[in-house]
């Protein structure tokens, strides 16, 4: 592999004088950046002033053939250290933040100077230095930031309380401009050395001071600034030769209370106390939206030991925490009216009226644009009737309510933002009618490990109050990053998906979600947040909140039905998709149709970007038909298409 060179970039290092800061800015040079050599001059206790430090190094590189120039400003200016590069090279792309002083004084005895000179200098400093240059990482989506730690500041060590304070402010500096800085290519870390230095020399025992010298760091932190080092957001450690990368950890903890509806008593703290601090089963956290989502996970879990609690019995369920990402759908247009807990199942009974079927049609695009969907928007109408794919809605709303997927994974670092809806089957057995009661038994199947992600597999059967089945179906939850539950792969219980055959599509039509498509179909019952809340939403590594897998699932049965079955719900007899890839509200989805005799093999793209977001997917139909007659189709190159406003 090729040699890690600089040339052409501009690379300033603060407190280059002598040490490490030395080191890296000769190494640079060598390794052909032009190279900012910042040195105050001063004394390690910030005393004084000079140019010769920062002179002599200048002059080092320059002797070697390499680009130099002085720079003597404090960091706390840092501002006028990114002009000089400006000035004088005329781009600015990496900066080294290593300036630093001390002044050791036991915590009882450090003055307000002592405080505020070494927050100034490091902390501030690096704050000034690189917010200067920033701008200029922007414009060209291009920067390498470093800046420098101290296991005072990770561990603490007496008498350096100003300086594990300033030490671990710039950790959280670099925490937050690392992810800033993701999306312009800028990335930041943090080097947390341990060299013999002037800062060093009389703290460590002098057979270690000896092996600690700064040329053995140096190859560190120039790999951490080099184009091609994906690292950002890291603390590494780095001495004598030797470079580990360091972590928060944290216990996996206890829950303080038995019920959601009961408070935390400081007796059940004290009680529970071993357990929260054991750090035998200790993760590491990588992001806020992982630290969150297992405080979620701790409110579900009392919520699911709640209703354990009920002995098996049935369970009166209420609303409990809005953030929860398994919020209640008490108060949901589709009404839970009990639920209770079987043998390896759950059991929950559902209320719903036309209402909630209309309401259920208008989240899934119905729209009385279309003549033919009024059927499914109006309770008036002759045909008046529900969208078949209703059925799946009571499936998610159960297992969200229970819990059943997140208990398998108790004591596992479970995120519930991550879990995603993965396929979907649907066999409608009976005609539903305008309203009634659902009972919904749903049990898991199986568990599947597929590399990235963990599948849990639920049966859903689907009766009515007179105790007959109405429908059979099966959902998978893709638990995004679980790994290492189960061998299996696959499974027999698994509905598979069917690939549609190979020649164009036979028809296609396109319709647009609304921007507020997710915030309507919640309204049906799954009140997931990653499909409302940004913040949910960051939690699973979304940008923007995503649309419900079962709402695009909605819009291509309908596309089908019209296409196919004169949108004719009786025609409807199963469904299978996989969904791919997530949908964002606003997107237009082209459902795109194969007829193979009463099967519909479809396919459903987001126009805007060509993403595949349900694949493998078929409607069976127990009748093929023509589409209405008020649905004007436009032919092009063999498809049909329909373009619903
Ligand atoms: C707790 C309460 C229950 C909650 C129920 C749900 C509540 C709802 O509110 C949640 C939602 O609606 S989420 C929105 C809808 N779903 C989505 O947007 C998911 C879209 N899919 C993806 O992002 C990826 O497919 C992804 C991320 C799922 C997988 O992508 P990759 O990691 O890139 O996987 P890939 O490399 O393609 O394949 C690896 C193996 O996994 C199988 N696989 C892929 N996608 C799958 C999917 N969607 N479902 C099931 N299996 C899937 C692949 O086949 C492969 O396995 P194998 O090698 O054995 O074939």
């Amino acid at each position: 592999m090729a040699d890690l060179r600089f040339d052409g970039r501009v690379v300033i290092v603060t407190g280059a004088g002598a040490g490490l800061g030395r080191a890296y800015a000769l190494v640079f040079g060598e390794r052909g950046a032009s190279v900012v050599v910042n040195d105050l001059g001063g004394g390690r206790h910030g005393e004084g002033k000079s140019s010769k430090a920062a002179d002599a190094v200048v002059e080092e590189i320059r002797s070697k053939g390499g680009k130099a120039v002085a720079n003597y400003d404090s960091v706390v200016d840092g501002d006028k250290i990114v002009q000089t590069a400006l000035d004088t090279f005329g781009r600015i792309d990496v900066i080294v933040n290593n300036a630093g002083i001390l002044r050791d004084k036991s915590f009882a005895r450090i003055s307000n100077d002592d405080w505020d000179l070494i927050q100034d200098v490091h902390l501030k400093g690096t704050f000034k230095t690189t917010q200067a240059a920033w701008p200029h990482f922007r414009k060209q989506n291009y920067g390498r930031v470093i800046v420098t730690a101290s296991n005072s500041g990770l561990y603490g060590n007496f008498g350096q309380a100003n300086y594990s304070a300033a030490k671990m402010g710039v950790v959280g500096l670099n925490n937050t401009i690392a992810i800033e800085g993701r999306k312009n290519n800028i990335h930041c870390n943090v080097i947390v050395p341990t060299a013999a230095s002037r800062l060093t020399e009389d703290i460590l025992p002098p057979d270690v001071f000896a092996q600690l010298k700064p040329e053995l760091i140096a190859p560190v932190v120039v790999w951490l600034c080099h184009e091609s080092c994906g690292e950002t957001g890291s603390i590494i450690e780095a001495a004598a030769g030797w470079a580990g990368k360091c972590h928060l950890v944290r216990s996996t903890g206890s829950l303080l209370r038995a019920r959601i509806d009961e408070i935390v008593t400081p007796e059940a703290v004290r009680d529970s106390w071993d357990k929260v601090t054991d750090m035998s089963s200790a993760v590491r956290m990588e992001s806020i939206g992982e630290a969150s989502g297992a405080l979620i996970t701790a409110i579900e879990e009392t919520r699911e030991k709640s209703q354990s609690s009920a002995d098996g019995k049935r369970v009166d369920m209420r609303p409990t925490v809005g953030c929860s990402a398994l919020a209640s759908v008490a108060n949901s247009a589709v009404f839970l009216l009990d639920l209770a807990f079987f043998s390896n199942g759950v059991v929950s009974k559902f209320n719903y009226s036309p209402r909630d079927l209309i309401l259920y049609a208008l989240g899934v695009g119905s729209t009385v644009a279309n003549p033919s969907d009024l059927r499914f928007l109006y309770e008036g109408h002759e045909d008046f009737s529900a969208l078949p794919t209703f059925l799946v809605l009571q499936g998610v709303s159960t297992t969200m309510e229970t819990g059943i997927v997140g208990n398998l994974f108790s004591g596992k670092d479970f995120n519930p933002a991550k879990v995603l809806h993965g396929e979907q089957y649907l066999e409608v057995l009976r005609p539903m009618k305008e309203e009634g009661v659902l009972e919904v038994h749903c049990k898991v199947v199986d568990m599947l490990d597929k590399g990235s992600g963990t599948v849990v597999l639920l049966d859903v059967d689907t009766f009515d109050e007179s105790g007959e089945q109405i429908a059979h179906g099966q959902m998978s939850t893709f638990i995004v990053g679980m790994k290492g539950i189960t061998n299996k792969r696959t499974s027999p219980h698994n509905v598979p998906t069917a690939e549609p055959p190979k020649r164009a599509p036979d028809a296609s039509i396109s319709q647009k979600t609304l921007l507020d498509q997710a915030a309507l179909y919640r309204l049906s019952g799954d009140r997931n947040p990653i499909h409302i809340d940004p913040t949910m939403a960051s939690f699973g590594g979304f940008k923007t909140p995503i649309l419900h897998g079962l709402c695009s699932l909605g819009f291509s049965a309908r596309h089908v039905l019209q296409q196919y079955a004169g949108n004719d719900p009786t025609k409807f007899k199963a469904i299978k998709v996989r969904f791919s890839k997530p949908v964002l509200p606003g997107e237009t989805l082209q459902t795109d149709m194969w007829q193979e005799g009463k099967r519909i093999h479809f396919q459903t793209k987001v126009k805007e970007t060509g993403s595949v977001v349900i694949s493998g997917a078929y409607v069976d139909l127990t009748e093929v038909s023509a589409p209405p007659p008020k649905v004007c189709l436009n032919t092009t190159q063999n498809i049909k298409t329909k373009d619903i406003k």
